[in-house]
């Protein structure tokens, strides 16, 4: 998995963060002429033009994409700007036109992630194809699932890959379109070390105003780049209307935006050395400190056995679970962090006490 090339290696010109703008959907080629025109008036021409030419949409009835007449538009974004550009794929038949229009990187949408065959189909219907592929997370936090489509292409012999952090379906968080899951991202970059991730703000927050703070916590996180949906009218756009920003807004939002160096790696002064020092010393004594507690675990386990008792005990769990949490929030640490830190090693302990039993020689019955 080593051998994937980064951004700035896909032989397109591209160094620090990735900027890829450009409307949710191709709709006319007067559209994509004013959108280039006043990105370049604006003087703020992206690294990578988008545009949907197929749009899966949700429900059928709605605008699905002009299909591959917006593919022989691209040209006047060449012509105008003079840059790549990306469009998604979502199936092999897709995949022959982009290539015949000469697209330069393609993506795949959260809906087809999620789906291994589709992804396969698109994999090999790129077979010996030198492009770059960027993955869209699925539309459920399922890491796995995000590395596996990855894997196929890399399989197949794309090796100039990237992924997309555009948020997860969640029906019930009403604050986000698709909500952020900043762990993801990170995951992923530690499951696959060297793998970039561009951050979608646009489908995360669904709407014009939150797509600043969201792309800056992108940035802060250590993500490698932003795609941001921006159409010279965004009210009359076919598709995505709420979230699409102006080419002059989009000015704003970079502008704006404090674009923190990711691939500068930290030197360690003096301060950072012993404060990390301070770090590995703390960590030895919470190892120690689990070491005792599961030994303690165990124990109990070995008395559970004797006496012929579950491993899963309800109240006392509550009222570890409880007293801790509230501990903890008093110490500066947050309930979720509690909740995850206590059932993560609530799991540890009913799993040892369980192997316990499950090992042991039976109890004679007297
Ligand atoms: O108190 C017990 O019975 C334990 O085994 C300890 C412990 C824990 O991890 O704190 C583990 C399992 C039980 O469900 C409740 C609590």
């Amino acid at each position: 998995m080593s051998d994937h090339l980064q951004i700035k290696d896909w032989g397109l010109g591209l160094s620090g963060h990735t900027i890829i703008a450009g409307p949710c959907s191709a709709e006319t080629p007067e559209q994509i002429e004013k959108v280039c025109l006043e990105m370049k008036n604006q003087n703020t021409v992206p690294d990578i033009f988008r545009a949907g030419i197929w749009k899966p949409r949700t429900r059928p009835g709605l605008f699905e994409g002009i299909g591959e007449e917006g593919l022989t538009w691209m040209e006047i974004v060449r012509n105008i700007l003079n840059i790549p550009i990306t469009t998604e794929v979502g199936n092999a038949a897709h995949v022959e036109m982009a290539l015949k229009h000469k697209v330069d990187v393609l993506w795949v949408g959260a809906r087809t992630t999620v789906n291994p065959f589709a992804v396969q189909e698109i994999a090999d219907a790129l077979r010996g194809v030198d492009i770059p592929v960027m993955v869209k997370n699925p539309m459920n936090p399922d890491l796995q699932l995000w590395l596996g489509a990855l894997e196929r292409f890399h399989k197949v012999g794309i090796n100039k890959l990237a992924g997309i952090h555009r948020g997860f379906s969640d029906s019930y968080d009403k604050r986000f379109r698709n909500k952020p899951n900043w762990s993801m991202p990170i995951h992923l970059k530690r499951e696959w070390p060297g793998m970039q991730v561009i951050n979608d703000p646009s489908h995360i927050v669904g709407n014009r105003e939150g797509i600043l703070e969201t792309a800056q916590r992108a940035i802060n996180f250590g993500l490698d780049g932003l795609m941001i949906e921006t159409h010279h009218d965004p009210d009359n756009a076919w598709s995505d209307a709420k979230q699409q920003v102006t080419p002059a807004r989009l000015k704003e939002i970079l502008s704006q935006i404090d674009f923190i160096d990711n691939t500068v790696e930290i030197n360690p002064d003096e301060h950072l050395n012993d404060l990390r020092n301070a770090v590995d010393h703390l960590d030895d004594q919470l190892l120690d400190i689990l070491q005792e507690r599961f030994s303690m675990i165990d124990q109990i386990g070995a008395y559970k056995r004797e006496r012929h008792l579950t491993v899963f005990q309800s109240d006392r769990w509550k009222y570890v679970m409880e007293s801790r949490t509230k501990k903890g929030v008093a110490k500066n640490l947050s309930e979720k962090f509690m909740k995850e830190l206590l059932y993560c090693i609530h799991e540890e302990s009913v799993k040892r006490q369980e192997k316990q039993i499950r090992e042991a020689e039976p109890v004679k019955k007297a």
